[in-house]
């Protein structure tokens, strides 16, 4: 999928799609969309129907470990939902347009609110490796310096060209999120409200950089998730954004100096120095696994008390 999606392509992959449904599944209210290791999600859907990407005329395949390429149709509850089992990232090497060519489906199928789920670093001391952040706010750098999924023509002249985002992150939704952990009764800790920088990958933040987006405001650090954000409520959608924070951003503050080592060294003295923390793909996979039933139980709750 190129810059220039056009109706046409979008007809040819709801044709497609809803060919392989029952019809009590053409019309999704909820879009659903499952960050890294966390496509568990699918266990609770029920009547559910999956569609490979691969069958669906201009999508993409995901080829991150922990992101499944399928659509999955079905319904929390009595509401009809569709969720991605799996996203694309640029750092894949998917064009924006096709980062967000989903979206823009689901939206096209009848979804009006979208739940978009992901991993991410945290930038925040008072916000623990397991806490589910409810998104409040973005920081995107690309976004800012010409790396913008709505940049170029427009899919639809009936969509605004100049996109307000002061208001992006639905207060409906994100009260729904809260009201539904007390239901859950889970603990006042387990979620936590923040703001999402997004930044494109696929390395991970150097310490600078993380202490850069922390100063700057970020209290989790992710590399997908605003892409999606922009093209939902571009298509006038509701968004609720929750994040998983998988790890820790490490931010020390101070740099051991390897030069006051080598003096040391020089004059006999036996240093002790500890190796910095690395993070990695597989842990963030690992907290997603335990943290899988949580966020499901969440989704779900959710999903059913949206009027
Ligand atoms: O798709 P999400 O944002 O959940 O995945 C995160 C960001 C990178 O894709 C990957 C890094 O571990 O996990
Ligand atoms: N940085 C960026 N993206 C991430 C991280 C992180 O620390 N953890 C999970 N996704």
């Amino acid at each position: 999928m190129g810059a220039e999606t056009t109706a046409t392509s979008f007809a040819a992959s709801i044709e497609a799609i809803r060919s392989k449904l029952p019809e009590s599944l053409h019309h999704p209210q909820v879009g659903i969309i499952c960050g890294s290791g966390l496509s568990g999600l699918v266990d609770v859907i029920k009547d559910v129907q999956k569609i490979h990407y691969s069958e669906i005329p201009d999508f993409s395949t995901s080829t991150v470990p922990g992101h499944k390429s399928e659509l999955a149709f079905g319904f929390l509850g009595t509401v009809p939902v569709v969720a991605m089992l799996g996203r694309f990232h640029p750092y894949e090497g998917h064009g924006l347009s096709s980062v967000v060519y989903p979206v823009r489906v689901m939206a096209r199928l009848g979804v009006k609110n979208m739940i978009i789920t992901n991993a991410a670093g945290s930038l925040n001391p008072q916000i623990p490796v397991g806490t589910i952040v409810v998104i409040q706010d973005h920081l995107a750098l690309p976004n800012l310096t010409g790396m913008n999924p709505l940049l170029g023509p427009q899919v639809s002249k009936d969509l605004p060209r100049f996109l307000p985002l002061s208001d992006a992150y639905s207060t409906t939704l994100r009260r729904l999120a809260f009201l539904a952990a007390h239901r859950l009764q889970l603990d006042d800790s387990a979620l936590a409200e923040g703001v999402y920088a997004w930044v494109s990958g696929p390395t991970y933040e150097t310490p600078a950089e993380g202490r850069f987006l922390r100063k700057a405001g970020a209290d989790v650090v992710g590399m997908s998730t605003v892409p999606e954000v922009l093209a939902a409520r571009e298509e006038g959608l509701n968004v609720m954004v929750l994040s998983l924070v998988t790890n820790f951003v490490v931010i020390p503050d101070s740099y051991p100096s390897i030069r006051e080592e080598v003096k040391a060294e020089l004059a006999g003295l036996k240093i002790l120095r500890a190796e910095p923390e690395v993070v990695s793909h597989e842990e963030v996979l690992l907290i997603g696994k335990e943290k899988a039933k949580v966020m499901r139980e969440l989704v779900q709750a959710v999903v059913t008390s949206i009027e």
